[in-house]
């Protein structure tokens, strides 16, 4: 029989009667544990040995970690400090302890949330008690750290309870990773075959540059490949598939032939919810549906465009023209906020105001941040993007809206959309879009639409249709690849692993 030569060297550290670790091996012959690892799945290929394989949670104690084992977890500094100052019997004043405690920086917050947690004793406006009994030379999570120091396992969870891992893990102080363990054992053809002698074959596992030049690459019998085999995991950065899903948006909308707006997220009211005809005693323009900000109001609106908003509000536009008879104050025009939809760029461009030509035909699209203060759950941030359209043209129809639609998601392979009539005080009619979530099956809503209506068009001098919508990235985003929390793909809970693994949809 001929082997590479790893090969033979691991049947020969290797033994028929006792599992032999990997590592062990590997120090034994010499060998990489990578190439230990290789060579015994080909081995096991060709029934020479057998492999016994189990997980293993190991865990390494971060830089932080090691500080504390040098100078104590800040927590059991503030006690001792505390105690010292005799806080067990009487309080004694916090900013005392700090300097006693020799506290710096991130220390003081660390050891204050801690201090109470571990019962060490209370903080009550700016006092500390250090309760008597407690044992800072028991502190469990000390221990678990010097044991961790000294080489102490995690194995099979016998010498650490998980949850205090989970909780130095926590708090940055180990990082907790899993792996692979082997064991190999020869088999009875092994030993058969070491008996009667097995010699090596010289093989190659890489192709190097001087072998091409010297033409050895010619004669050489090279590894074969196996794809099995263990390998470092290599983290390398990546494009959030939000971003990636948002630039293949704009590549679509291109594709079909529209422009990109773009404009501030921080813009005066006029042009967030004015210019759409949405009354200023509108629910959605209260204190508690807008992020308001506190700066210098916008001044230059164009003002032909603002009396004629305020007309159509007061008095609506056309013959049996109606408004709102509600009170219109230019300052509350004026008055900054975040935008609470990208619709707010439609109206720049559709004014003419950002320079675009309006001339029918025309389409825009953004695909751009929005803020809303909503209340946080699986389906709402604070802040999302919204894919926001418009298309002018002459004779436009609810079927041009839905067909635009169709042709848009069909390039992600959502090809299910349903419409919902809807009312928006700015577009009628209007239309809500609905897809089908791939894996609970649940309905979720993806987008707002609709035509707007001559009391938004006929302030921007319009005189064509116009077809305009609102779709959510971060809805799409579910459809299609089937996450059921937006907050694990961003925002500061997000699922670093899912992130990592999710494989990237062309
Ligand atoms: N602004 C709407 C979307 C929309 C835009 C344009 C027309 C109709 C609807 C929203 O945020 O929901």
């Amino acid at each position: 029989m001929r082997l590479p030569d790893s090969q033979l060297a691991v049947l020969e550290a290797a033994s028929a009667t006792e599992p032999t670790p990997v590592d062990r091996l590997a120090d034994a012959t010499d060998l990489k544990p990578e190439t230990v690892t290789r060579a015994a799945f080909d081995l096991r290929d060709d029934g020479l040995v057998t492999i016994e394989e189990r997980t293993e949670t190991t865990a390494d104690l971060t830089d932080e970690a090691h500080d504390y084992l040098e100078s104590g977890l800040p927590e059991v500094r503030l006690y001792r400090a505390a105690v010292e100052a005799g806080a067990d019997d009487e309080a004694v004043e916090l900013g005392q302890l700090i300097g006693a405690a020799g506290l710096e920086g991130p220390e003081v917050d660390i050891a204050l949330a801690n201090f109470a947690r571990k019962g060490y004793g209370t903080i009550d406006s700016g006092s500390v008690t250090a309760d008597p009994d407690a044992d800072p030379d028991a502190d469990p999570e000390a221990d678990a750290l010097a044991t961790l120091a000294d080489g102490g396992s995690v194995a099979d969870g016998d010498a650490i309870d998980t949850d205090l891992l989970d909780q130095l893990e926590r708090r940055d102080l180990i990082i907790q990773r899993e792996h692979t363990l082997r064991e190999i054992t020869l088999t009875d053809d092994a030993v058969t075959a070491l008996m009667e002698g097995i010699e090596t074959a010289e093989t190659v596992d890489r192709l190097t540059p001087e072998m091409l030049t010297s033409g050895e690459w010619q004669d050489v019998e090279f590894t074969e490949y196996n794809v099995e085999a263990d390998a470092p995991s290599v983290e390398g950065g990546r494009k959030h598939i939000l971003r990636q899903t948002a630039d293949r948006a704009k590549d679509v909308l291109v594709g079909m032939g529209f422009q990109e707006m773009d404009g501030p997220h921080a813009d005066a009211d006029f042009w967030i919810n004015d210019c759409l005809f949405m009354p200023q005693d509108h629910p959605a323009r209260t204190h508690w549906d807008r992020f308001a900000l506190d700066v210098p109001p916008i001044q230059d609106l164009p003002d032909q465009l603002v009396d004629r908003v305020e007309s159509a509000h007061r008095e609506g536009v056309g013959e049996d023209g109606d408004g709102y008879h509600s009170p219109w104050d230019r300052d509350f025009a004026e008055a900054v906020a975040l935008r609470g939809h990208t619709t707010s760029l439609s109206m720049r461009y559709l004014s003419g105001f950002a320079g675009a030509d309006i001339e029918p035909p025309q389409r825009y699209f953004s695909v751009e941040k929005v803020y809303r203060n909503d209340t946080l759950d699986p389906t709402h941030l604070l802040e999302f993007f919204q894919i926001e359209g418009w298309v002018l043209a002459e004779d436009l129809s609810v079927r041009d809206l839905m067909g635009t639609f169709e042709e848009f998601y069909a390039q992600f392979g959502i090809t299910d959309i349903k419409f919902k009539p809807h009312y928006n005080p700015y577009t009628e009619p209007s239309f809500e879009l609905f897809g089908e979530h791939p894996t609970t099956g649940e309905i979720v809503e993806i987008g707002n639409s609709g035509l707007f209506r001559p009391e938004v068009l006929e302030p921007l001098g319009i005189e064509a249709d116009v077809m305009a919508w609102g779709l959510a990235l971060e809805r799409l985003l579910m459809l299609m690849y089937g996450f059921e929390d937006i907050r694990d793909v961003h925002g500061t809970l997000c699922d670093l692993e899912l992130l990592r693994e999710t494989e990237v949809l062309q």
